[in-house]
């Protein structure tokens, strides 16, 4: 991505973040100088904090935590380049994120010695290459991506991505996809027969064209509001993270959630200490209240988080272990990629993405 590019996405989170009204506000901005050592600030994605988890925290560590959050990486990135992400002692980007945050010289190198309980990781785990030796990321959940679906709504169950096509008609405003480039542009790549992850420039172009012929039957990009009109019936199918849809088909098991046939993308949200970090201690013992297997079988349970400790997982209740929505099996995984950083082409998704998102 080019330098001036970059400077104006910055520029335009930055302004955004100005004038919204809602989430993050320029008034949550903190500086070096306003945080102690008994406080901390956390930008992670919705659903992976709760009130008990901040709470448990606390009473262990004496740190109160206050949480933003963000739903797609690139806005995350964006927030930090322009300066507004500076009071965050940890974030949680997804690994392809992680390998640009790197690259940029974002990220402090982790020292192992300071943390507690990598070795119980699955060995997947514990030399991805997205970050080899997690030198700078600490892995928290992975998934796949997907379309979850109202089964009580529709008789045919869909298989693959194709299906939004197919049924464009009788799904008319009632589908979502994701607010993520990398997500719907690599599904759509996937489904046409190519990878998440292509430099073809007439590949993407097609890629584009396909979604602009989706457009009118979507009823919006977005990654988190589709859990609630779903559930309220407004929504028939949703492209979603299977840690969201977990959440959802829990609350109503008419809604279910698969992966294309075709491929979906499969990602490791992470955890990673800025080097903007202004409680390194806290930092610190964060990740290691997160790495303990009481809170790391608790998450696992209670927010559908897809444990990498080997050691919880082996002590997960057997129903949890067998979810196929949780923990996908090998032949599942089979047909699934994981997006990884393409260089200067990554403009042209952009550009796309915006000819696309807007009006
Ligand atoms: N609500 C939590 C969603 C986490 C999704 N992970 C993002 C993966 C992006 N490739």
């Amino acid at each position: 991505m080019s330098n001036r590019r970059q400077f104006l996405q910055a520029l335009t989170a930055l302004s955004s973040l100005l004038m919204t009204s809602c989430g993050w506000k320029l008034g949550n901005v903190r500086s070096g100088t306003t945080s102690s050592s008994d406080q901390m600030y956390i930008y992670t994605w919705t659903q992976y904090s709760d009130q008990e988890l901040l709470d448990a925290f606390l009473a262990q560590t004496g740190i109160k935590v206050l949480v933003d959050v963000y739903d797609s990486n690139e806005v995350m990135l964006a927030k930090l380049l322009a300066g507004g992400a500076n009071a965050y002692s940890l974030i949680y980007p997804s690994d392809y994120m992680v390998q640009k945050m790197q690259a940029q010289g974002l990220l402090i190198e982790l020292n192992n010695d300071r943390l507690i309980g990598l070795d119980q990781l699955f060995p997947q785990f514990q030399n991805p290459t997205y970050d080899p030796n997690n030198r700078h990321s600490i892995p928290f959940n992975w998934g796949t991506t997907g379309l979850i679906y109202n089964s009580a709504i529709l008789k045919d169950a869909p298989e693959d991505w194709d299906y939004l096509w197919q049924n464009q008609k009788n799904l008319n405003k009632r589908i979502t996809l994701l607010n993520d480039v990398r997500e719907v542009m690599g599904a759509v790549l996937r489904m046409l027969g190519y990878s998440y992850n292509s430099k073809d420039e007439n590949q993407i172009k097609q890629a584009y064209e396909k979604l602009l012929e989706l457009k009118p039957a979507i009823a919006a990009f977005d990654t988190d509001a589709w859990q609630n009109q779903i559930l309220a019936g407004d929504l028939t199918v949703a492209m979603c993270y299977s840690v969201d849809a977990l959440k959802v088909t829990k609350e109503n098991p008419q809604l279910k959630y698969i992966i294309p046939r075709s491929g979906s993308s499969l990602w490791t949200d992470t955890i990673v200490i800025p080097k903007t970090v202004s409680n390194i201690e806290g930092a610190y013992a964060w990740i290691n209240f997160i790495l303990q297997p009481e809170v790391a079988s608790v998450l696992s349970k209670r927010m559908n988080i897809a444990t990498p400790n080997s050691a919880v997982f082996e002590q997960l209740p057997e129903e949890v272990k067998n979810n196929q929505n949780l923990f996908p099996s090998p032949s599942l995984l089979e047909n699934c990629e994981r997006i990884t950083p393409l260089g200067d082409i990554e403009d042209l998704y952009e550009r796309y993405w915006t000819q696309l998102t807007s009006n």
